[in-house]
């Protein structure tokens, strides 16, 4: 049966470009998630396999990443023109391009939320909170004798733009990774932590509200003001300031996504792309590492579960 050829389209879907710009000690982020999808004079690709009138995807990926380190990103609309533009004027055989982007909003972490001590302004100049904050979380377990009760949050996406190093690690002969003394430290964090009120030998009840909100801004202050050589010594930065500074909670534990953000390698089109000067990085989704530990009182009993994913 003669079978014809309809409408079709390809492109490289999803890139994650993730654009930061220095201005001084200021940074700004533009985080977007990129699709691409070009179509035009390509039925031989289809029909033949001639390849000869069809731009890589692979090249499109190169391209989403290379605008933004060469024209910024003013505004995702500005950017997805630039790209489309770009497709359909440079290539004979590309008659259209599609451009979608998702943009995720990024919002400083304020003073007021993370402490007043540090920075001495509202606003902090390059750590931030993603938009459409955490998921509170409370697990009450009651025995007939004693309650047990584990407040927590999810889903509380936090980077920090630069003062993360990662070095000085184990090299074996599977070892590709490179220290970098200016990374991009991002994660979202699911946390729980519990409380020594029992309801029975102590009737100080908490004002579960303060200690959640005072958490959390712990949480947040450690974040914006550890100068982090890893994921794991921030963890234990921020598990230590909760313990040290709320006397109702014994026991913090994290899970810790790394979401990585790789800086691209531009050189291939003669395009340096340094963290000093703001870099365009992949926001990569998996895999990720993932680093947990639990923070104690000194003397409490560890009894938040390991695996906390069914709590
Ligand atoms: O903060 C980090 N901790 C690690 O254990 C690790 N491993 C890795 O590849 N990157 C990182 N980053």
């Amino acid at each position: 049966m003669p079978t014809i050829l309809g409408h079709n389209q390809y492109g490289k879907a999803e890139n994650r470009v993730v654009k930061i710009t220095r201005d001084g000690d200021t940074h700004h982020i533009k985080d977007l998630n990129v699709s691409v999808a070009l179509s035009g004079d390509l039925d031989d690709v289809h029909l033949t396999g001639s390849n000869a009138n069809c731009l890589p995807t692979d090249t499109t990926k190169n391209t989403c990443f290379a605008f933004a380190k060469e024209h910024g990103i003013e505004s995702a609309e500005q950017y997805g023109i630039e790209l489309a533009r770009h497709f359909v004027e440079s290539q004979p055989s590309i008659h259209r391009a599609r451009i979608r982007i998702e943009e995720y909003s990024w919002e400083r972490i304020a003073g007021s939320d993370a402490g007043s001590k540090f920075i001495g302004s509202d606003e902090v100049k390059h750590s931030f909170v993603r938009k459409g904050q955490e998921t509170r979380l409370v697990q009450v377990t009651y025995d007939g004798e004693q309650f047990e009760v584990l407040s927590g949050l999810k889903d509380l996406t936090v980077m920090n733009t630069t003062n993360s190093e990662f070095w000085g690690y184990i090299k074996d002969k599977y070892t590709t990774l490179k220290e970098d003394y200016d990374r991009i430290l991002a994660t979202s964090l699911s946390t729980w932590w519990r409380h020594n009120w029992t309801g029975v030998d102590d009737e100080r009840t908490p004002n579960w509200n303060k200690s959640y909100e005072q958490s959390k801004k712990h949480i947040l202050q450690a974040f914006v003001e550890t100068y982090s050589l890893s994921l794991q010594q921030t963890l234990f930065q921020m598990g230590s300031r909760v313990i040290n500074n709320r006397s109702e909670i014994d026991e913090i534990r994290f899970s810790a996504p790394n979401k990585h953000h790789f800086r691209q390698d531009l050189s291939a089109f003669g395009l340096e792309n340094e963290a000093k000067d703001g870099a365009v990085y992949w926001a990569a989704d998996r895999p990720y590492g993932l680093i947990e530990a639990t923070i104690l009182r000194d003397g409490a009993d560890q009894r938040i579960p390991v695996d906390m994913t069914n709590l």
